[in-house]
């Protein structure tokens, strides 16, 4: 596995970098961006994976959401992966900002032509995982997720299907129930085709019952996001959640919208919320 970097720079003590390599998953050269904290240096550490929306790269979360600082203070490592495969030119690929190119929606495609690429969800649950562990300080034992809509669905799903992987999950303004609102019924009939019942591995809320999901799920959501009532919903997934005994502490914050600057007032707070997890002792 060669791993080429692209930048790094100390960062609150640590070492924020971006790096490239070429992913047997999706085909494509594939970038994603790590935050060491300084604890790093002393061995492993937990690892908090960080999954971004519609649009963007691996970029906007390490530039934006000024979560390095907390990181740093409670010793976790950050990744960000990019959100879609990149450098290919499948027929409207690049056409829509709600699909294609930013838009993975972490699944594995089904439907050609994204079924040679887009296997965003194998990429996060193996692939990159296993390049982090041999590459960098991280402990495979401690692993948490969270995300913001788009990328609050993939943690969301990442963690109800996978719950001895991840100790905890987070999200802000995710998408919760995306076989039922318009941005996830465009790209899942998309990637995974008109079957419906096929969305449902993919579907926060379809998945939270039979989970088997323990630790409280934190869920900040903006009242003034303009994408609340149409396609992010999170009222729903926390009736179901609650009904199935998944803890879920649903926040609606006054006046914000959907932007990093809603993320980054609310990061010190999600990231301690994973730090507690992360070190909690576990078993006798
Ligand atoms: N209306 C927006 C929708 C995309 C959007 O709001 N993306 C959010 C995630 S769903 C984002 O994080 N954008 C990048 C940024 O703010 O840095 C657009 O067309 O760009």
């Amino acid at each position: 596995m060669t791993l080429e970097t692209i930048s790094e720079q100390k960062c609150f003590g640590g070492v924020q970098g971006v790096y490239r390599h070429d992913s047997a998953e999706t085909k494509t050269p594939m970038r994603f961006a790590v935050y060491r904290p300084p604890q790093a240096e002393a061995g492993p550490v937990p690892v908090l994976w960080w999954l971004s929306g519609l649009t963007c790269t691996e970029e906007n979360f390490i530039t934006k959401a000024g979560a390095q600082r907390y990181a740093a203070e409670h010793g976790l490592m950050l990744v960000a992966p990019d959100t879609s495969p990149r450098g290919l030119d499948l027929p409207g690929e690049h056409d829509d900002y709600d699909f294609g190119s930013g838009a993975g929606f972490y699944v594995d495609a089904t439907e050609a032509p994204w079924s040679a690429h887009y296997r965003m969800y194998s990429y996060l649950l193996h692939e990159l995982p296993a390049l982090v562990a041999a590459q960098f300080p991280m402990d495979p034992a401690r692993q948490s997720i969270f995300g913001h809509s788009m990328g609050g669905h993939g943690a969301l799903v990442l963690a109800l299907r996978n719950p001895d992987r991840y100790r905890s999950v987070s999200a802000f303004a995710p998408i919760v129930a995306p076989s039922r609102v318009p941005w996830g019924e465009k790209a899942f009939t998309g990637y995974l085709g008109p079957d419906r019942a096929a969305w449902a591995a993919y579907d926060a809320t379809a998945l939270v019952p039979e989970s088997g999901w323990r630790t409280p799920i934190l869920i900040d959501q903006g009242e003034a996001d303009t994408f609340l009532d149409t396609q992010l919903t999170p009222e729903v997934f926390a009736d179901v959640a609650g009904h199935s005994g998944v803890s879920v502490t649903l926040r609606l914050q006054p006046g914000y919208d959907h932007s990093y600057y809603f993320i980054a007032t609310f990061m010190a707070e999600h990231v301690a919320h994973h730090a507690a997890a992360l070190t909690e002792r576990l078993g006798p």
